[in-house]
């Protein structure tokens, strides 16, 4: 078993001010934030397991306490078959860690020069972190701008420079969280590309927190969900992505205001509502039964249009929507 929770919980004292009447009579109470609560699951060598909700919901606290980060209040964990906290640096040695917002890397050092400090840093002997340092820049695509400052490289580059990062010392365990937020399609689709390989060819295991759909879909095969800081959902992503496919939306914008009885939508598309007066309308469609071209073709037909967008469903509605019809 690669990840062990059971009844894990985590509290945070947050002072507040406590609004008095007349100066000098603000007063300061204490209350207490559940921001984990009784959290138990566990995870095998070679899952890819998605970690969902929320903004606010528990995520961030979990992996910290995952990683060592932060002693639970409450609880037992295992990472790796090790006590994160106490054995932190056992621990760093087995699992690799990926913050979409925060880097590992050594920001004015070209990308290159940030791997020999990584291996030196997981005393490992250059006989064996340069192969790998070669095999993921290969792998990765990282060749083109391996000379340049970390703080010089685009969102998408910088990105496979941490992931590699993350990955030199072979982990047994990778987690991520948010790492494909912010990235262009492209970017994302070769990360999650690369993330699917090193799980199918290695066996590591995958946890990963994301508010992106595709990540989802393309990557994980259970999610977890957390809600207000407990498990909500605990499964298989079956039905997960037939919820998806039959939510998208597309906005389209007239050139001129059109009445709603106008639109005459084909079958698979419903239509959600009108904005600015009959110039924007909202249309969902089930993209199985009905073509993102095919509906285009049947509103351009009825009024000059202006503007459109696609948009994917918003994963927590949809989990959500999913768990609540599963009770
Ligand atoms: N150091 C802290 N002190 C006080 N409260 C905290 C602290 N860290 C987190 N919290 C609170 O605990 C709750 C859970 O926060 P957490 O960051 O784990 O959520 P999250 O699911 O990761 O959210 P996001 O998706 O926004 O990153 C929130 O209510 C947050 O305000």
């Amino acid at each position: 078993m690669i990840i062990e929770a059971e009844a894990l919980s985590r509290n945070f004292t947050v002072a507040e001010a406590v609004g008095g009447r007349g100066l000098g009579r603000l007063r300061r109470r204490s209350r207490t934030v559940h921001a984990v609560r009784d959290v138990s699951f566990t995870v095998e060598q070679g899952e890819a397991v998605g970690y969902i909700g929320a903004n606010g919901a528990g995520k961030s606290t979990t992996i910290k306490m995952l990683t060592g980060i932060l002693v639970p209040s409450s609880g037992r964990v295992t990472v790796c078959g090790l006590q994160p906290v106490p054995q932190r640096q056992a621990l760093a040695r087995k699992i690799g860690v990926v913050f979409g917002q925060r880097s590992q890397l050594w920001w004015d050092l070209p990308l290159k020069d940030s791997f020999p400090i990584l291996g030196a840093m997981h005393r490992q002997p250059e006989s064996r972190w340069r192969p790998r340092f070669q095999e993921l820049a290969e792998q990765m695509g990282l060749d083109p701008f391996l000379g340049t400052p970390v703080r010089q490289l685009s969102l998408g580059q910088r990105m496979r420079g941490e992931v590699a990062a993350a990955l030199l010392h072979r982990p047994e365990l990778v987690i991520l969280d948010e790492p494909t937020i912010g990235l262009d399609m492209i970017s994302k689709e070769s990360l999650r590309r690369f993330l699917d390989f090193e799980r199918r060819e290695n066996g590591t295991t995958l946890l990963l927190t994301t508010h992106d759909m595709s990540d989802v879909q393309r990557l994980c095969h259970r999610i977890l969900v957390v809600d207000d800081g407990a498990i909500a959902f605990d499964g298989p992503l079956t039905g997960l992505a037939e919820v998806a496919e039959a939510r998208r939306t597309m906005v389209v914008d007239f050139s001129s205001p059109l009445p709603v009885p106008d639109l005459i939508l084909p079958q698979g598309a419903v239509h959600l509502g009108a904005e600015s007066e009959g110039i924007r309308h909202r249309i969902a469609f089930d993209p199985r039964r009905l073509s993102a071209s095919a509906l285009l073709a049947a509103v351009a037909a009825r009024a000059e249009v202006a503007d459109l967008s696609l948009h994917e469903p918003d994963i927590e509605d949809l989990v959500r929507q999913l768990y609540t019809s599963a009770r």
